[in-house]
């Protein structure tokens, strides 16, 4: 059926292209032209049907690169638009201006058969290579178009129904096109009339976003011919420069400027004509409209046509200090932990007013999620700041230490203790902040004698005969169920409720809105921990933001620290990043498999773990040869590294670093 098919494809190309009319198939002029084009320029053989031509890995970065800041701006847009049409059994490809595919969303069970007909990564969909088809024929001719079963010029393609809309830059230059395209679909073309205004539709707002980004900058006027559409769909956009000067303008805006160049010739050789010439208005007008205006927006006389346009300005993004300028130092203070994330910005308001309350803080989050920067940003933040922060891992020391760690002792307290005793780490924070860190795996007996600490306010060393006076602060987190905990009977309910004052969430990171801000502030304070500039290019953090990240912010921090360890040159690109990050972003598809990008939290079960080389990553490394070169002294290496033993024990932990004796594990 299929080949007959084709068959009488091949046969209609062929009269239509020699100029033989062909009643029985009514051929849009569009696709008649195209198909002309192909015979006449590109010398493509109707009679010799071929799949379409894929590039190899390094070509689809090559083409990649120069749009990938827009990839990065445009996905928002592109997943809005592939919930929509999903259902109807469509996938989604972005293209460059070339018609090479640089993004595409699929289906996973459709993977072998869009694999088959050239709907995934690297497939060039250019006229000259494709023929007749949605994307090139729209590159071609500027404007969106479908091209629908058998106006495709390959009989390869008569199956596929595609509509594409051009993307353009804000110069008017088509820079990318995006496609919705479906294996099957019913005979009519009518049954796709959906798909043009939609893609449009989409196209459009990918290219406003690209030119809001673009010009972030800078003012841009914002105009409409609706005075209550003009602030959440104004479709004119205008990026102005110094004395009014214009210095872009989107479709809606260019269609303006044109006809003012119309209107007066003049205009046409002058270049762009300022503002104040397009629109009958001061610069002083324009500029004060977010601010003079009681509704921020104000109707203009366009002067060329003498049409109304309301208009309000954008005003230039100011950089977040902390996020461009000041680098994100050990222990962000409160401010610094977040950007628009919602649930962070409860949290932090939440914290700021418990900065100095004498309540004490269970902070609660899965692992790498930052609970131990939050307790150091809470206590930096408040009038304890100056006195003492002192972490305990209590998962980390061995249950025979923990007590003495906890408690101290005096001199001949125990057989195998410091000859002139210890103080404890409780007594160490006093005046500050003790942090109790897997505080689900404190011991039954301890938590008895925390809960008299917590409730005395004294502590008793062990070998000591009376209570010593400590003021401290507690703050406690754990990544266990701490419920689950007690209802099992591992945890004393009347401690938890001492403990849990007050309760701080933590989000997990891929659940976080501002893993920009994260990934920024991350990245910058590492760069500030080393010498020279190091710039993280658009495609890293691209494939950044997709990470499921189930190691959380220690995950990221590892991950750029990867990174910066290994890359050359002065820029971080997602070939630099581990593996386990790169997602669809630097991996080609294999045989049979077509690339997609599920959301991240699709993808990767919350409960996923850590990959491998996180144990590996360069961090561990270093650690492990340094308790190496100093025989496993965990005090000389905490000396080393400036951190507590309590901290180099959870380090090990976490990189299942096991000395070769564990008796070296006491300390000298
Ligand atoms: N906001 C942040 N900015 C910079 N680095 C951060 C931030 N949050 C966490 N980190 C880094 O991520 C790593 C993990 O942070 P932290 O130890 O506070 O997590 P945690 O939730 O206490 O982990 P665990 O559950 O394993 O104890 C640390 O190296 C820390 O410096």
């Amino acid at each position: 059926m299929h080949a007959r098919l084709q068959r009488q494809h091949i046969e209609t190309v062929v009269r239509l292209s020699e100029g033989r009319a062909d009643l029985a198939y009514p051929c849009r002029e569009v696709i008649q032209r195209s198909w002309q084009r192909c015979v006449d320029e590109y010398r493509l053989d109707p009679g010799r049907p071929r799949p379409v031509r894929v590039l190899t890995r390094q070509a689809l970065l090559d083409c990649r690169e120069p749009i990938d800041e827009l990839l990065y701006v445009a996905r928002a847009g592109i997943d809005q638009l592939h919930a929509q049409i999903a259902p109807l059994g469509h996938v989604l490809l972005l293209t460059d201006r070339n018609g090479v595919t640089v993004d595409f969303r699929g289906r996973e069970d459709q993977d072998r058969a869009l694999h088959r007909a050239g709907l995934y990564l690297g497939a060039d969909w250019g006229e000259r290579h494709a023929g007749t088809c949605a994307v090139g024929t729209c590159v071609h001719e500027g404007r969106a178009i479908t091209c629908h079963q058998r106006e495709h010029f390959d009989a390869t393609h008569i199956a596929l129904t595609c509509t594409a809309a051009p993307i353009h830059d804000p110069q008017g230059n088509v820079i990318a096109v995006l496609d919705i395209s479906a294996l099957q679909s019913p005979r009519s073309l009518q049954s796709q009339n959906f798909a043009l205004p939609l893609v449009t539709l989409y196209a459009r707002m990918i290219e406003d976003a690209w030119f809001l980004h673009r010009y972030r900058d800078t003012p841009v006027l914002r105009f409409d011919a609706s005075r209550s559409f003009v602030h959440f769909n104004g479709r004119g956009l205008i990026a102005i420069g110094e004395e009014g000067r214009i210095l872009a303008g989107n479709g809606e805006a260019r269609a303006l400027i044109e006809a003012h160049c119309q209107r007066w010739s003049p205009w046409a050789t002058a270049g762009l004509p300022a503002a104040t010439q397009l629109f009958d208005a001061e610069l002083d007008d324009l500029l004060g409209l977010a601010v003079r205006e009681p509704d921020q927006l104000r109707a203009f006389r366009v002067r060329a046509t003498g049409e109304t346009r309301f208009v309000t300005l954008i005003e230039p993004c100011r950089p977040r200090a902390a996020a461009v300028t000041e680098p994100v130092s050990a222990t962000p203070a409160l401010d610094r932990l977040a950007g628009d994330d919602p649930a962070m910005h409860r949290l932090l308001k939440l914290a700021r007013r418990l900065r100095d309350e004498p309540v004490s803080v269970l902070i609660s989050g899965e692992t790498g999620t930052g609970k131990e920067v939050l307790a150091r940003a809470l206590h930096d933040s408040g009038h304890r700041a100056q006195q003492p922060f002192v972490a305990v891992n209590c998962a980390a020391i061995p249950e025979s230490l923990i007590e003495s760690e906890l408690f101290g002792y005096l001199p001949g307290a125990f057989t195998g203790g410091r000859a002139r005793g210890m103080r404890g780490l409780i007594q160490q924070a006093d005046g500050g902040t003790l942090f109790l860190d897997e505080i689900g795996d404190m011991p039954l007996a301890l938590q008895s004698r925390l809960l008299r600490v917590l409730a005395e306010r004294e502590v008793m060393p062990l070998g000591a005969d009376a209570p010593v006076r400590v003021d401290i602060r507690v703050m406690t987190a754990t990544h266990r169920d701490i419920a689950a905990l007690i209802e099992a009977g591992g945890f004393r309910e009347d401690l938890f409720y001492r403990l849990n004052g007050a309760r701080l969430s933590l989000p997990p990171l891929r659940e976080r809105a501002d893993r920009h801000f994260v990934i920024r502030s991350v990245f910058e304070a590492l760069v500030a921990e080393r010498a020279g500039r190091v710039r993280l290019r658009a495609d890293a953090m691209s494939a950044l933001l997709d990470c499921p990240w189930p190691g959380n912010v220690r995950q990221l921090k590892n991950a750029l620290a990867f990174a910066l360890a290994t890359h050359e040159g002065d820029e971080i690109t997602v070939h630099d990043l581990p593996e386990e990050c790169r997602g669809g972003h630097g991996v080609w598809p294999t045989e049979g498999v077509t690339e997609r990008r599920a959301p991240a939290s699709a993808r990767v079960p919350a409960s996923a773990r850590v990959p491998a080389w996180q144990a590996a990553g360069p961090e561990a490394e270093a650690l492990q040869a340094l308790l190496a070169r100093n025989g496993w002294n965990i005090s000389r290496v905490a000396r080393c590294l400036g951190v507590s033993r309590p901290t180099v024990y959870r380090r090990m932990r976490r990189f299942g670093l096991v000395p070769p004796n564990r008796r070296e594990l006491i300390d000298d």
